[in-house]
This record gives structure tokens, C-alpha cells and sequence, in this order.
């Protein structure tokens, strides 16, 4: 079993210290019974004495089923803990292409609907165990009262076995399908969260949301969950039944037949139903744990890096002087007959220092660019140079080193720190504040920003402080300048820029502001996925030759 080999690989020793547990419990449970039989069942032997073994022997089965089930419990959210910092650190290893193949709802569907039936799979672990360790004793001590008897008990139960089988390849497939749908319902409720205004300007569109997207996911995982539910409810039925059937025929070969005594007979009817409910409880868990499986193998799906390790910089990336990308080529998969989106082949060079603005239309590739040239898309083909060396295959997180980024679908995080992940000193912090005109209106407190909740351009400042504070040789602003006011635009790009300039900072700035071209040192435009630099005279022209230019 798939959740089982998970475990094993990870916590052999308590695991088979849970399984020898699970075992001595079962075992004594037996031996419960047993002593009622053997001695609480003979008048002669109803002594102060078998009464006060009797009682040491219910402790000693209740102290060892306690250990059992403590240690299990320890055992399964222990692994979950793990499952939970493994999946995580993966996460943050994993190539951007393959996360936003996967998308964002498929995650977090993953990230908790996945690892919620991991633990309850585990919740359920310990039944499973009991319930077959005990009825395997049970069966050793049926062989031990009547041959004859134990035959037909293990035909039975056999058969009950088979059906079950049958029947949970049936459960497992419904399960399956209802983990589907959790993807699909992830991706509605995302849908409706991050479209809330729209849906609330237009009711009558968050009804046809309703009706066409949301409501036939939730109604095929309420179909799918009740057909699992319904062939598990049968299965223990089915169980249920054939046990009881298993008590009549051992009385009817006993006594009928001949096969054993009465004695015989009832022993066997009580370790019979005294086992009844361990196994229907087993069987009733195997659900749980067939989720938890299929949730293993989805997480498995996701193909995130292998590493669960972070990513340790061995030493330090040398600091950039030049950067040349020589016929490089990136081109997005598609699921369509459409051809796909393609940059290049391109060739840019830039020196450190330099201010360079990337200009060009919608879709016409320029945020697939900020993306190739920042390593976080690598290239399909051609090379990129830093300080005249090619980046090999394994350097791509040493090269990533080079960057600090605001992106136009970037994230605000709280915490402040360099590019080696340290705390910056407040003078610094505070400057960049003042320039950026926030610090009347944020604090910052052991590298933490006091709030992220701001308007848009005042957000947009705030990352570009996180992306100074990294201390990186360049940094890559995809339009950062378009929320901001005509006022702080022009501080932007008449006096931050030129500030970053005398720093030696190399700025990337993606921008349509015509406006402030000629606060770059060089110009390229992005056309269909194809860069070419402006020539002077071309960036020495006004705007309106720019506008019919570029757009
Ligand atoms: N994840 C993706 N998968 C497939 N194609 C994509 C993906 N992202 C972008 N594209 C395609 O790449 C093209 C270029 O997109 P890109 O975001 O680079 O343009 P852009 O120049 O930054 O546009 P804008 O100025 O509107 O931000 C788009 O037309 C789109 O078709």
C-alpha cells in the first residue's frame, strides 16, 4: 500500500514499534477472552485471586492498546508535519513553468484538501491495523479450539475478503474521480473570491456562474461521493452479515454435524462476535485510507522538484559587468492547435550601469522577456552570457542571484530583507522610505513592514523598496510606473532611476511612458516576440513617432 511504503521509507523504527504494539494488544485481547473462558467460566476457579488476575490483565491490555494507539497517532501527524515541509519546500524548488502549468487552484487544492486526507488516512490507520492483526490472532486461536470449524470460519471469511476486494477497486475509482472534482470546485471557488466585484456588479453573471460551472462540479462529487459511500455501506453489510451467517454454520456443524462440542461451539461464537467489531470498523476506515492513497498519488502528479532542500548558495555569484542573451528562444506550450507564443531568437546585450527601457505593445512579449532574461524561464534555445561566461544548466540559481524584480503580477511579502536574506539597517530602510514618500504612512520593526494594505501605487512603491533593499546588480521593473500618480511618476523616472544610475545599479524598466524616454540610455522594442534597439535618432524623435512606432 502506497501510504504504508510512505511511511515505512520514513519511520521504520516507530512504525514497527506500533505494529509489535498493535500486535501485543490484539494478542492480549485474545487473552481476555480466553481467561473468562478458561477460568470465569468454572465456579471452582472464582477465586479473590483469578479475580485480581483478571483485573492485572485488563490493565496491562489497557496500558498496552493506550501505547498502541498514542504511538500511531504520533507516528501519522508526525509524517503529516513532514509530508507538509517537504511539499512546501518543493514547492519553492520547482521551475516557475511547471507551477504555472499546474496552476494555482490544482495547489491549493493539493496543498490541503491532499494533505487533510493524508491525516485522516492516518486517523484511520490504527483501526485497520487492529482490526486485522486481531482478526488474524482470532483465527490462530479458532485453529487452536476446532480444525473442522476453523475451515469453515476461513471459507467465510474468504469469501468475504473477495467480495470486499471487488468492491474496493469499485470505491477507489469513485474516489478518484472525487478528487477530480476537488480540483474543479478549487477552481471555482477561486474564481468566485478573485471575481467577487464583477460577480457582485452582476448578479445576474454570478448566477449563470452558478448554474453552468459551479453547480454540475458540486453536483458530480455529490454523485461520485455517494457511490463510493453507498459500495462501502455494502461492503461492511456484506461483512456484517456473512460473520453472523459464520455463527449460525458454526453451531449448525457442531451441534448438527457433529463436528465439536457445545463448548466448542460457543467459544467459537464468542471470538466470532467478539471479532465482529474490529473488522467492521477496519472496513469501515478503508475509505479513508483509499483517499489518503489517492491523495499521495495526486501530490506525486504534481511533479514538483524532487529536492526538499533550499537551495544553498555555495559562493557568492560574481557581481555583474555584462549580460548578453545570443539567439535565445522561448516558446510556450499550448494545448490548442494555435501556435504557440514565441519569443526570439534575441540578442541584447547590456553593461552594468546602464538604464534600459523595453517598449512595445500588449502580448507582444516583453513580461515573457523579464521572465527569460531573470532566469526564471530558461531558454529553448541559444546562450546567455554573464560576464562573458555561458550560464550552464546547474548555474540558473546562482544566475537568478543577479536579479531583484517588480513584475506586474508581483507579491507584497512583509518581511524586508537582502538579497542574502539578512536584515537591512533602518537608516536605509528609512531613506528609501522618504524617497519613495511612504514613510509617513508605513513603519517597519525587526525587518517587517507594519501593514501591506495600501492602494495600488503606494503597493507598487513598497515592492520597489523590497527590490532596492535585495541589493542586486540589476533589477527589472515591469511597468512599475504605470499606478503611479503623474507626479511620482516624474520622481520616478527624474530621480529615482538616475539615483539607482549612480549606484551602478543596471535598471530593466518595461514602461510605455513616451514621456521619459530619454531617461534611458538605450531603448528596445518588443515586437511579436522580436527585440530590436532603437537606433539614436529613433530615440531622439518625440513620442508621437514613438506611439505609431511602437503600437
Ligand atoms: N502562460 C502562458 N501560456 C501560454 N501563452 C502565454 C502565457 N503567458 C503569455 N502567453 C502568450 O505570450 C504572449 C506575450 O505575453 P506577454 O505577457 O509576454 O506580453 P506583454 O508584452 O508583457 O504584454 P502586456 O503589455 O499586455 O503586459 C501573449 O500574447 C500570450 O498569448
Amino acid at each position: 500500500m502506497n501510504l504504508f511504503h510512505q511511511l515505512a521509507n520514513n519511520q521504520l523504527k516507530t512504525l514497527s514499534l506500533v505494529v509489535l504494539l498493535s500486535i501485543a494488544s490484539a494478542l492480549l485481547t485474545l487473552g481476555v477472552i480466553a481467561f473468562i473462558q478458561y477460568k470465569l467460566l468454572n465456579a471452582n476457579n472464582l477465586t479473590p485471586n483469578v479475580m485480581w488476575q483478571f483485573l492485572l490483565l485488563l490493565v496491562v491490555l489497557l496500558a498496552i492498546a493506550t501505547w498502541a494507539q498514542i504511538a500511531l497517532h504520533k507516528l501519522g501527524h508526525q509524517f503529516v508535519y513532514l509530508k507538509r515541509c517537504q511539499l512546501i519546500k518543493q514547492l519553492i524548488n520547482t521551475d516557475i513553468e511547471q507551477v504555472d502549468n499546474i496552476g494555482s487552484a490544482r495547489l491549493l487544492a493539493s496543498l490541503s484538501t491532499d494533505i487533510r486526507n493524508v491525516t485522516v488516512g492516518f486517523v484511520h490507520l490504527p483501526q485497520l491495523i487492529y482490526g486485522v492483526v486481531l482478526s488474524i490472532a482470532a483465527m490462530g486461536y479458532l485453529a487452536f479450539l476446532s480444525i473442522p470449524l476453523f475451515g469453515i470460519s476461513l471459507l467465510i471469511l474468504s469469501l468475504t475478503g473477495l467480495i470486499g476486494f471487488s468492491l474496493v477497486s469499485k470505491i477507489t475509482f469513485y474516489i478518484k474521480q472525487v478528487r477530480e472534482y476537488d480540483d474543479r470546485l478549487y477552481k471555482d471557488y477561486q474564481a468566485i473570491i478573485d471575481g467577487r466585484k464583477e460577480l457582485t456588479l452582476n448578479p445576474h453573471k454570478a448566477k449563470r456562474y452558478f448554474h453552468q460551472e459551479f453547480a454540475p462540479n458540486a453536483q458530480h462529487y455529490r454523485h461520485q461521493i455517494t457511490q463510493a459511500d453507498t459500495f462501502n455501506g455494502f461492503a461492511a453489510n456484506i461483512a456484517n452479515t456473512l460473520i453472523l451467517a459464520l455463527v449460525g454454520l458454526n453451531y449448525y456443524a457442531a451441534l448438527g454435524l457433529g463436528w465439536a462440542s457445545v463448548e466448542v461451539a460457543s467459544s467459537f461464537a464468542l471470538v466470532i462476535l467478539f471479532m465482529r467489531a474490529p473488522l467492521m470498523t477496519a472496513i469501515a476506515s478503508l475509505p479513508t485510507l483509499i483517499t489518503a492513497n489517492v491523495s499521495i498519488k495526486k501530490l506525486e502528479s504534481l511533479a514538483l522538484n524532487k529536492n526538499t532542500e533550499f537551495i544553498q548558495q555555495q559562493k557568492a555569484p560574481h557581481p555583474f559587468k555584462t549580460l548578453s542573451l545570443q539567439q535565445v528562444t522561448y516558446q510556450y506550450k499550448t494545448d490548442s492547435s494555435d501556435k504557440a507564443f514565441q519569443v526570439g531568437p534575441i540578442n541584447f546585450s547590456i553593461k552594468q550601469g546602464e538604464t534600459i527601457f523595453i517598449v512595445g505593445g500588449n502580448g507582444s512579449g516583453k513580461s515573457t522577456f523579464a521572465r527569460l532574461l531573470t532566469g526564471l524561464y530558461r531558454p529553448h534555445s541559444g546562450k546567455i552570457l554573464l560576464n562573458g561566461d555561458p550560464v550552464q544548466a546547474e548555474q540558473w540559481p546562482i544566475y537568478r542571484l543577479q536579479f531583484s524584480a517588480v513584475f506586474s503580477d508581483y507579491y507584497l511579502f512583509r518581511q524586508i530583507a537582502d538579497g542574502h536574506g539578512h536584515n537591512i539597517d533602518d537608516a536605509t530602510i528609512n531613506e528609501w522610505l522618504t524617497l519613495l514618500e511612504m514613510s509617513h504612512k508605513v513603519s517597519h520593526q525587526k525587518g517587517h513592514l507594519s501593514d501591506t494594505r495600501y492602494s495600488q501605487g503606494q503597493r507598487k512603491r513598497l515592492a520597489l523598496l523590497m527590490a532596492v533593499m535585495e541589493q542586486r546588480g540589476c533589477i527589472l521593473l515591469d511597468e512599475w510606473a504605470a499606478d503611479q500618480d503623474p507626479r511620482f511618476r516624474k520622481i520616478f523616472y527624474r530621480e529615482l532611476l538616475p539615483r539607482l544610475k549612480e549606484r551602478g545599479v543596471t535598471v530593466i524598466a518595461i514602461t510605455h511612458d513616451d514621456k521619459y524616454f530619454d531617461a534611458a540610455d538605450r531603448i528596445f522594442k518588443m515586437d511579436m516576440g522580436v527585440l530590436t534597439e532603437l537606433s539614436i535618432s529613433e530615440q531622439q524623435q518625440n513620442h508621437s513617432i514613438f506611439s505609431h512606432i511602437i503600437y
